[in-house]
C-alpha cells in the first residue's frame, strides 16, 4: 500500500503545473495559475460574530492548522484529460462520459482529485450540489485499480479498501448507487450497510460478491465491524471518508465514528487516508477534525469565507406570518401558484417540485396529511375538489417516523417524479440529490446556519435554477436579520406577494378568488386529518417553540400554539398535554394550556387521551373535529402574539363561519370580485 501511494505521488508530480504544497493569501489571488505561492495563511476571525446564534460558520485554514489549497488552480478541466495523462483509469473516464454524461470537472473535483490520489488526508469544503461525491469516489476507485495487490477476481468480504460514512440512510444509498455507476466494468464491489434494513441480506451480498467499497451509516457499520462473526474487516482499509463531515463529527455521531476507527489498524501500519467533505465546516468541529486527520492534512475550500455559502443563483425569499395558522395556507399558496404557472406557461415555468422542511416528525405528518387530502371527501370520493387541486403534483412524506422501506420508496418516487412535494424532516436536508427541485420551503427558523445552508442546497444543484422560501413568524425578524448577516448572502429578500401570509384567520375577510380557493384547499385537507395527528403536531409545536431559541415568553408560545389549534386546525379547544410534559417545558401554570386530569391517561407522546374538563375530543383516532357547532375556525377576535385570547375567552361565542360538518360550504368562499366562484 505504501508502494502504491508513493507511485501515485510520482505520477502526479510529473503532471502537475502547480505543486500541491502551495498555499495562498487573498492578496495574491490574481497571480497566474502556475505561480508558486508559499507560506501565508489567511482569513480574519473578525468575520465571525461569536455572539451570533448562527455564527462561527467557516473553519479557517489557520484554525485547522492545515495547508490551504483553496486558490491553487489546476491545469486539467476535463476528466478525459486526466485519462489521457494516465491520472485516471480510462474505464472510469469512459463510464463518467458515456454512462453518466459527465465530462468537465467541477471546481471541487479539480481541486481535490489530485490531492486525494496521492494518499493525503484532505478536508474539502464546497457548496451544495457541486459534485463532492464524485470528488471522493473517483480517487477511491483509481487508487484501487492501480494497486498491484488488488485483485477483483478474489473479492472477499474481508477485503474492504474504502469505507464511506454518511449521516443518513438515504444518503448512504445514494452514494452507493453513484459508486456502483463509477465502478461498472471494473470488477470493484460496492456494498451498503444502513440501519433499518435487513442486516442478514446485506451480509449475504457481501459474502457472495465481496466488498471493496462499503458505504453506510455509523450505527450499522459499527454493528458490522464489531461483530466478529460478520467477516467484515477493516484490516486493509486505504480510504476512510466522512461525507457531511461536520454532521458526523458532532456530538450525536462522534462516539460511533470513534468506535469504527478503533477497528482499523493503526495509522502507521497501513497508510490509511482520511477524507472529509461537506458544504459547511463550523468552527465547533475544528478540534475533532484535527484529531481525526493526519497532522499534514490538506484543506481545500472552494467557498470564500466572505462569500455566501448558498448559491447566488438561488433567490431566497422570507415571508413573515401573523400566526402559525398561516403556515399551511402560505405553503399551499406557493405550491398552487407554481403549479398554475407551469400549466399556463410550461416553456418558462418548470414543473413544480418542492421539498417542504418542517421542524418535527409530527408537523411533517400533519403537513403531509393536509396536502395529500386536499381533494376532501372520503377516499377521494365526493370531494370538494376533483381531481386533487394541485394535480399532477404528487405528495410524499419523509421522516424517521416511516419504516426504512417506506423512506426508500418515497425517496425514489420523489426522485423520479416530474412534479411533487416532499414534506420532510431534516432527514432529507443533507446530501440528497433529487433532480430538478425548483423550490425549497423552510418553515420556522432553522436551528443552525448549517441547517439552513444544507436545506436550501437541495435546489440549485449542478447549476440548475431554483428558489428558496423561509416562512417565519412576525416576531422572528431578528432571527432572520442575524441569519442574513451570517450568510453573507445578497439574494435574500422579503416577500409580500402571498395573500395568505397577510390573512388574519380569526376574522372574516374578503378574499380574492384564488386565495379563497387556496383556503378551501387547506380547509379540505385539515378536515381529513385525524384528531390524534393534530394533537401530536400541537404538542410538537409547543416543544419546537420552546427550543427555537427565539426570545418569547412561555405565555406567547402557548398563545401561538393555541391559536394554531383553533384557527388553523379547527379545534374548539387545544389538545390536552400531560402535566409532566408541561413541567418539563416549563409551561406549568401558563394560561390556556389544557392539562390532562390524570397523568395515567396520557399516551406514549405525553398526550392526554381527552379526559380533561370540557374537552370535545375524546381520544386518538377521531377523524373530524369540525362536526356541527364544535368547529371553531374563524371564531372570535384575536390579538396578536402575547395578547392573543385564551380558548376560554368569550370570543368563542361568536359565530363567524365554523368549518361545519363535512361537505358543508367552506367559510373560505371568495367574497371579492364578481366571478362569484365558490372556490
Ligand atoms: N463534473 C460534473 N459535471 C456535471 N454534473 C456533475 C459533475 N459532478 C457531479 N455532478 C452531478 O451534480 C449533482 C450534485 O452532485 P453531488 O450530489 O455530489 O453534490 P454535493 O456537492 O455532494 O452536494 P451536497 O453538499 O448537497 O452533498 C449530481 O447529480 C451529480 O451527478
Amino acid at each position: 500500500m505504501y508502494g502504491a501511494a508513493r507511485q501515485g505521488r510520482l505520477v502526479l508530480r510529473a503532471l502537475r503545473c502547480v505543486p500541491s504544497t502551495s498555499s495562498f493569501s487573498p492578496l495574491i489571488r490574481t497571480l497566474p495559475s502556475n505561480t508558486r505561492v508559499h507560506s501565508s495563511r489567511f482569513i480574519g476571525a473578525s468575520l465571525f460574530s461569536s455572539t451570533s446564534r448562527y455564527g462561527q460558520q467557516h473553519a479557517a485554514a489557520e484554525d485547522l492548522g492545515a495547508e490551504d489549497l483553496s486558490q491553487v488552480r489546476r491545469e486539467f478541466s476535463k476528466f478525459s484529460e486526466l485519462g489521457e495523462a494516465g491520472v485516471l483509469d480510462q474505464r472510469i473516464v469512459n463510464t463518467l462520459a458515456n454512462k453518466m454524461g459527465i465530462h468537465t470537472m467541477t471546481e471541487v473535483q479539480r481541486m481535490t482529485i489530485n490531492e486525494c490520489l496521492d494518499g493525503s488526508d484532505v478536508v474539502a469544503q464546497a457548496k451544495t450540489g457541486t459534485g463532492k461525491t464524485l470528488a471522493f469516489l473517483t480517487p477511491i476507485v483509481q487508487r484501487l485499480l492501480r494497486d498491484p495487490n488488488f485483485n477483483t477476481r478474489r473479492a472477499s468480504i474481508g477485503d474492504t479498501r474504502a469505507l464511506i460514512i454518511s449521516p443518513t440512510r438515504e444518503l448512504a444509498e445514494q452514494i452507493a448507487d453513484e459508486a456502483k455507476k463509477v465502478v461498472s466494468g471494473t470488477g470493484v464491489q460496492v456494498q451498503t450497510a444502513v440501519g433499518g434494513t435487513q442486516k442478514k441480506y446485506h451480509l449475504k451480498m457481501m459474502q457472495r460478491m465481496g466488498c471493496h467499497i462499503l458505504v453506510g451509516t455509523p450505527g450499522r457499520v459499527k454493528d458490522l465491524v464489531s461483530d466478529t462473526y460478520s467477516g467484515v474487516s477493516l484490516d486493509n482499509i486505504q480510504t476512510f471518508v466522512l461525507d457531511e463531515a461536520d454532521r458526523l463529527l458532532d456530538i450525536g455521531f462522534a462516539p460511533e465514528i470513534e468506535a469504527i476507527q478503533s477497528y482499523m489498524p493503526p495509522r502507521d501500519a497501513n497508510a490509511r487516508q482520511t477524507l472529509m467533505f461537506s458544504a459547511t465546516l463550523p468552527r465547533t468541529v475544528v478540534g475533532l477534525v484535527k484529531k481525526t486527520m493526519r497532522q499534514d492534512f490538506k484543506f481545500v475550500r472552494t467557498v470564500d469565507p466572505d462569500e455566501a455559502a448558498t448559491h447566488e443563483s438561488v433567490p431566497q425569499k422570507v415571508v413573515y406570518l401573523p400566526g402559525l395558522e398561516n403556515q399551511l395556507p402560505a405553503i399551499t399558496e406557493i405550491a398552487y401558484k407554481a403549479v398554475q404557472a407551469h400549466k399556463a406557461d410550461p416553456a418558462n415555468n418548470p414543473p413544480f417540485k418542492a421539498i417542504v422542511f418542517l421542524s418535527t416528525i409530527n408537523e411533517v405528518r400533519m403537513g403531509y396529511e393536509v396536502l395529500r387530502n386536499m381533494r376532501g371527501g372520503s377516499g377521494g370520493r365526493g370531494g370538494v375538489f376533483d381531481p386533487h387541486p394541485l394535480a399532477p403534483c404528487k405528495i410524499y412524506e419523509m421522516s424517521s417516523r416511516l419504516t426504512q422501506a417506506e423512506r426508500t420508496k418515497n425517496s425514489q418516487a420523489f426522485r423520479h417524479a416530474e412534479s411533487a412535494i416532499m414534506v420532510s424532516s431534516d432527514v432529507a436536508a443533507r446530501g440528497m440529490d433529487f433532480p430538478n427541485v425548483t423550490h425549497v420551503i423552510q418553515v420556522g427558523p432553522p436551528k443552525t446556519l448549517e441547517d439552513y445552508i444544507h436545506r436550501i442546497g437541495r435546489t440549485g444543484r449542478a447549476g440548475k435554477p431554483g428558489q428558496g422560501w423561509l416562512i417565519l413568524q412576525d416576531d422572528e425578524r431578528n432571527e432572520f436579520r442575524q441569519l442574513v448577516r451570517d450568510l453573507h448572502a445578497h439574494n435574500i429578500s422579503e416577500d409580500s406577494s402571498l395573500e395568505t401570509a397577510k390573512l388574519d384567520m380569526s376574522q372574516p375577510t374578503q378574499l380574492s378568488v384564488e386565495t379563497g380557493k387556496v383556503m378551501q384547499m387547506v380547509e379540505s385537507g385539515i378536515r381529513s386529518v385525524p384528531f390524534g395527528d393534530k394533537a401530536k403536531a400541537y404538542q410538537s409545536i409547543l416543544s419546537s417553540l420552546n427550543q427555537s431559541g427565539v426570545r418569547r415568553s412561555k405565555q406567547s408560545m402557548v398563545n401561538l400554539a393555541n391559536s394554531l389549534a383553533k384557527f388553523g386546525y379547527g379545534l374548539e379547544r387545544p389538545p390536552h398535554v400531560s402535566r409532566a410534559f408541561a413541567a418539563k417545558l416549563g409551561f406549568s401554570g401558563v394560561r390556556g394550556l389544557e392539562l390532562s386530569a390524570h397523568e395515567g391517561s396520557t399516551n406514549g407522546f405525553g398526550l392526554a387521551s381527552g379526559s380533561g374538563s370540557g374537552s370535545s375530543f375524546r381520544g386518538e383516532g377521531r377523524r373530524d373535529s369540525f362536526g356541527g357547532n364544535r368547529g371553531s375556525f374563524g371564531r372570535g377576535s384575536r390579538a396578536p402574539s402575547d395578547r392573543r385570547q385564551d380558548f376560554d375567552s368569550d370570543s368563542r361565542s361568536g359565530r363567524r363561519g365554523d368549518y361545519g360538518t363535512r361537505g358543508e360550504n367552506s367559510r373560505w368562499e371568495s367574497t371579492r370580485g364578481d366571478q362569484g366562484s365558490r372556490w
